[in-house]
């Protein structure tokens, strides 16, 4: 099987400013990535690029084994962006109907939904813990509520990447540790790759199998275990600093 993602020697930038420098790293099937680092430091580049969306002008990007010029199946991958845009309490669209535009993204034209769209709809709000919702307008919801239902809209194709850029930053610590259960559920149970930016290196630590940590380059990608037990890591953060990371390890 080859990875599902691989990185290599990947540059990008805008305009002067360098976002990533020589990035290098293989994902394979059924891990949890934590991606880390400061602000500014690429971790958006990286997903945009993951995505095709960065204009990187040196390196190569395959997922699943094709390269991303040649890649077609976006039905595999799914995506939740960083900038959680809470819907206005008036827009018309029920929770169902938001799910079901996770499946109408991978259709060609006429775009309808059938019946068996309603029932994988049905199932995935059931696995989200949101069926109770489903005839409520998206606007009416709290943060939390209203990002399980994008989390929903996500997985609603039964993806078998699923990159999230840091999905929990609009929730408080509560329904935040509550969605990264949820995540590594999902992990465990279907065995979706995960691909997670976060600022909760902590708390993610818990649950993730590898840390990437970027600074505009590759500072450190392994297991946590990895990363707590490294010297050249204490020498580079602190030994406070890599405390912080490991202290749920
Ligand atoms: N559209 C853009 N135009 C110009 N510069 C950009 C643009 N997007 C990002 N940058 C710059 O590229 C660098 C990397 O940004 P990026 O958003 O990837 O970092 P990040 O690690 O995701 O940051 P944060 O943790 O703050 O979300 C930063 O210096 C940022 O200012």
């Amino acid at each position: 099987m080859p990875p599902v993602i691989a990185v290599n020697g990947l540059y990008c930038r805008y305009g002067v400013t360098h976002a990533l420098t020589d990035v290098s790293f293989t994902v394979d099937g059924g891990d949890y990535i934590a991606v880390v680092g400061p602000n500014g430091s690429g971790k958006s580049t990286l997903v945009k690029a993951l995505l095709g969306l960065a204009g990187c002008d040196e390196g190569d990007v395959t997922l699943f084994g094709t390269s991303l010029q040649e890649f077609n199946d976006w039905h595999k991958v799914g995506y939740l962006p960083q900038n959680l845009n809470l819907f206005n309490p008036i827009f018309p669209a029920t929770v169902s109907e938001v799910v079901g535009l996770g499946l109408l993204a991978g259709k060609r034209f006429p775009k309808s939904i059938n019946r068996s769209d309603s029932t994988r709809i049905e199932e995935t709000l059931e696995q989200m813990g949101i069926a109770d919702l489903r005839r409520r307008l998206i606007g009416d919801l709290s943060g939390g509520q209203q990002q399980r239902v994008l989390l929903a809209r996500a997985l609603v194709n039964r993806p078998q990447l699923l990159i999230l850029d840091e999905p929990t930053a609009a929730l408080d610590p509560e329904t935040r540790d509550r969605f990264y259960t949820l995540l590594a559920d999902i992990n465990r149970n279907s065995g979706t790759t995960l691909m997670l930016v976060t600022h909760d290196s902590a708390t993610v630590g818990g649950c993730a199998s590898k840390l990437l940590y970027l600074d505009k380059k590759l500072v450190f990608y392994g297991t946590f275990k990895e990363f707590c037990a490294s010297p050249e890591m204490t020498g580079h953060f602190g030994g406070a600093a890599q405390h912080q990371i490991c202290r749920l390890h």
